[in-house]
C-alpha cells in the first residue's frame, strides 16, 4: 500500500501538473513541484512577446484571441467542474487560466510549487530514483534533490517545428512561427500566408483575414474543421459514448460527415481531406468555411517547393508573390524534453512518427518517469490527463501492478500498428487517442469506467431508480462530461459526480446547490 515516503518530482505546474500534484497528494506522496513560469498554468499563462522573441524565452503559444477548442462540460478536471454561471460553453484563455487558478487553491496546491525555478537535468540514479537539478531564477547555483519518481508535466506545445525550406533565408519580408503570434492589428492592409492547417493556422487566419489585403492558407493534406456548435448545441454532444463504443468507427464517420453536410458550409475541393474524420486532430473553428466560402482566406492545396525573394513557390504551380508576411503555423516538435535522457521516447529502432511509450506515458527503457499531459486526444485533454496521473500514482503506491517491460514493449508495438492505421501518417498523431477510449484504458485497473453493465446493475439496486437510469442515460448518451469518471471505483465521489452528470444533462445554468455544498463554493 501507499508509502507515505515516496517522493515525486513534477516538472511544469499547467494542466498536467496539477492533475499531478493533486492525484499524488490524495494517495498521501511527497510532491515537490517545479515550474520555470511566473504563475500556474503551462501554456494557459498568456505571455506577450514579440515575433522574434529568442526559442526559450517564450513558453506559451496563447494568443489573445485563444478560445478554448472543447467545451466546458467536457473539458473539466473530472471532480472540480466549471460553474456554468460563470463560464460559458466555450471561453478564451484567461478563464481558462482561473479556472486552474481555483482548482490549485481548492486542493492546496499552491504550496507544493516552486515557480521561477527550472529543472535542468534528470538523471537516473539505477536504482530507480532520480536526481532532479534545478536552478532558481537569479540563483548562480543550481540544487539538487533526489526523488522517488519523475512526472514530465511540460507538454509538448513550446518548441516550435519549423520545416527546411528551400530557400528560406532569400525571402525579404517577415517569416515567424504561429508560436509567436499574440493578436491581428500588424497585419492590415498585408499580403500574408499561413503554412498548415492545424487550430494554430485555422485560428490566426480567420483573425488575421478580414484586416489583411490577401490571405492564403498552404496546406499539403487538407483536413476536417468543425464548428463548435452543431444545431444548437456544442460539436462533442453528437459524439457520446454510446456512439464512440459501440457504433463501428467507420460507421460513426460516415454518419458524423453526413450531419456535417447537412449543417455546415461545403468545404471547397482543395481543403477535402484524403483521410476520414476522426482520423486526424481536430480542428475547430466555426467561421472558418464561411470565410474561405465569402473569399477572405484562399486556401493553396499544396507544399511549399521553395521560398523566393518575394513570396512561396507552391507545388501545385502558384507562384504567391508580393508576400509581406509568411507565418509558419507547423506545429511543435513533440519530442523536446531537454531536462530528460534523449532516448526517453525513441531511439533509432523507432519508426518514424511514433514514440515508444507504454500508453503514451512510461518508458520500457527507464522506470519511474512518466510523462503527463504527452497525448493528443480527440477531444479534451484534461480528463485524460487526470486519468494519467491517477494510473501512474496507482501504480506507484501498488495499487494497480507494474507491467513488465517485456509487456510494455508489446503493447507498444501493438500501439504503433493502431496508430498508423487509425491516424493520419504525421508527427502530430504519433500521440493521438481517442479520448473515451483512452480515459477508459487507463483508469480500467481502478475499475474507474462507467460501463453499462456497472450503471445499470445501479438502476435495480439504488434507493432511487429513476435517477440512476438517468445517470445511465446521460453518461451514455449524452454530451461526455468529465464527471462520469468519478461515477465508481478507485478514486470515487459518486454524489458530486452524480449531482454533476444530471445538471449537465438537464442544461442547468449554474452548479445545483448539492455541487455547491459538496465542493464548499
Ligand atoms: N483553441 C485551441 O484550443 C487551440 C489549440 N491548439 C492545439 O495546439 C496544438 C498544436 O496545434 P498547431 O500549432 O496547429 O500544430 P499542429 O501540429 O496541430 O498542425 C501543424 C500543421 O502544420 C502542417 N505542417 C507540418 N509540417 C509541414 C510542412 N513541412 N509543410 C507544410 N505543412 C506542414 C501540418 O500538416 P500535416 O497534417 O500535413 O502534417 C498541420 O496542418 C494542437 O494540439 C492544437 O489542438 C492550437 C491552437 C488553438
Amino acid at each position: 500500500m501507499a508509502t507515505k515516503k515516496m517522493r515525486v518530482a513534477v516538472v511544469g505546474a499547467g494542466i498536467s501538473g496539477l492533475a499531478a500534484i493533486k492525484e499524488s497528494l490524495a494517495a498521501g506522496l511527497e510532491v515537490d513541484a517545479f515550474d520555470a513560469g511566473e504563475e500556474i498554468g503551462g501554456a494557459w499563462a498568456y505571455q506577450n512577446c514579440a515575433p522574434d522573441a529568442g526559442p526559450r524565452d517564450v513558453w506559451s503559444s496563447m494568443y489573445q484571441g485563444t478560445m478554448l477548442n472543447s467545451c466546458r462540460d467536457t473539458t473539466s478536471f473530472t471532480d472540480f467542474p466549471f460553474d456554468p454561471a460563470r463560464y460559458p460553453d466555450y471561453f478564451k484563455h484567461p478563464l481558462m487560466l482561473q479556472y486552474l487558478n481555483e482548482y490549485t487553491d481548492h486542493f492546496g496546491l499552491r504550496k507544493h510549487i516552486r515557480l521561477r525555478t527550472r529543472v535542468l537535468s534528470c538523471t537516473p540514479r539505477g536504482d530507480g530514483s532520480w536526481t532532479v537539478t534545478f536552478q532558481q531564477d537569479g540563483s548562480k547555483m543550481a540544487e539538487e534533490t533526489t526523488y522517488d519518481a519523475v512526472f514530465a508535466c511540460t507538454g509538448h506545445l513550446s518548441s516550435p517545428q519549423i520545416p527546411a525550406f528551400p530557400g528560406r533565408e532569400k525571402f525579404k519580408g517577415q517569416f515567424f512561427h504561429s508560436h509567436y503570434y499574440r493578436t491581428p492589428a500588424a497585419f492590415e492592409g498585408k499580403k500574408v500566408a499561413i503554412i498548415g492547417l492545424g487550430s494554430s493556422a485555422v485560428d490566426i487566419a480567420c483573425e488575421i483575414a478580414p484586416q489583411a489585403r490577401e490571405l492564403h492558407v498552404v496546406t499539403r493534406r487538407g483536413g476536417w474543421v468543425l464548428p463548435r456548435y452543431i444545431l444548437g448545441k456544442p460539436t462533442e454532444a453528437w459524439d457520446n459514448r454510446a456512439t464512440q463504443l459501440w457504433v463501428p468507427l467507420a460507421v460513426s464517420q460516415w454518419l458524423q460527415t453526413k450531419l456535417l453536410a447537412l449543417v455546415d458550409i461545403q468545404p471547397p475541393k482543395e481543403l477535402k481531406p484524403d483521410h476520414r474524420l476522426l482520423e486526424q486532430s481536430p480542428t475547430i473553428r466555426g467561421d472558418f468555411l464561411e470565410k474561405v466560402a465569402t473569399g477572405l482566406i484562399t486556401i493553396q492545396r499544396a507544399s511549399v517547393d521553395s521560398f523566393s525573394e518575394t513570396g512561396l513557390c507552391l507545388s501545385n504551380g502558384t507562384q504567391l508573390d508580393d508576400i509581406d508576411v509568411v507565418i509558419c503555423a507547423t506545429g511543435y516538435n513533440f519530442f523536446d524534453f531537454p531536462y530528460l535522457p534523449p532516448d526517453l521516447l525513441r531511439d533509432s529502432s523507432t519508426p518514424p512518427n511514433a514514440v515508444d511509450l507504454y500508453k503514451f506515458v512510461m518508458s520500457p527503457r527507464y522506470d519511474n518517469v512518466f510523462l503527463l499531459g504527452f497525448a493528443e486526444t480527440i477531444g479534451p485533454l484534461p480528463p485524460a490527463v487526470e486519468a494519467q496521473a491517477r494510473h501512474v500514482v496507482a501504480l506507484l503506491d501498488g495499487r494497480i501492478k507494474r507491467p513488465s517491460k517485456d509487456h510494455m514493449l508489446e503493447h507498444i508495438r501493438k500501439s504503433h500498428a493502431f496508430q498508423a492505421k487509425h491516424f493520419v501518417d504525421s508527427p502530430r498523431h504519433a500521440i493521438a487517442a481517442h479520448m473515451i477510449e483512452y480515459t477508459d484504458d487507463l483508469l480500467g485497473p481502478l475499475g474507474a469506467v462507467p460501463t453499462f453493465g456497472k450503471l445499470l446493475r445501479k438502476v435495480f439496486t439504488a434507493r432511487n431508480p429513476l435517477r440512476s437510469l438517468a445517470v445511465l442515460n446521460a453518461v451514455w448518451f449524452g454530451i461526455p462530461s468529465s464527471a462520469q469518471w468519478r461515477l465508481c471505483g478507485d478514486g470515487r465521489k459518486e454524489l458530486l459526480a452524480t449531482e454533476t452528470v444530471l445538471r449537465i444533462a438537464g442544461g442547468r445554468k449554474e452548479l445545483s446547490p448539492r455541487e455547491r455544498e459538496l465542493l464548499g463554493a
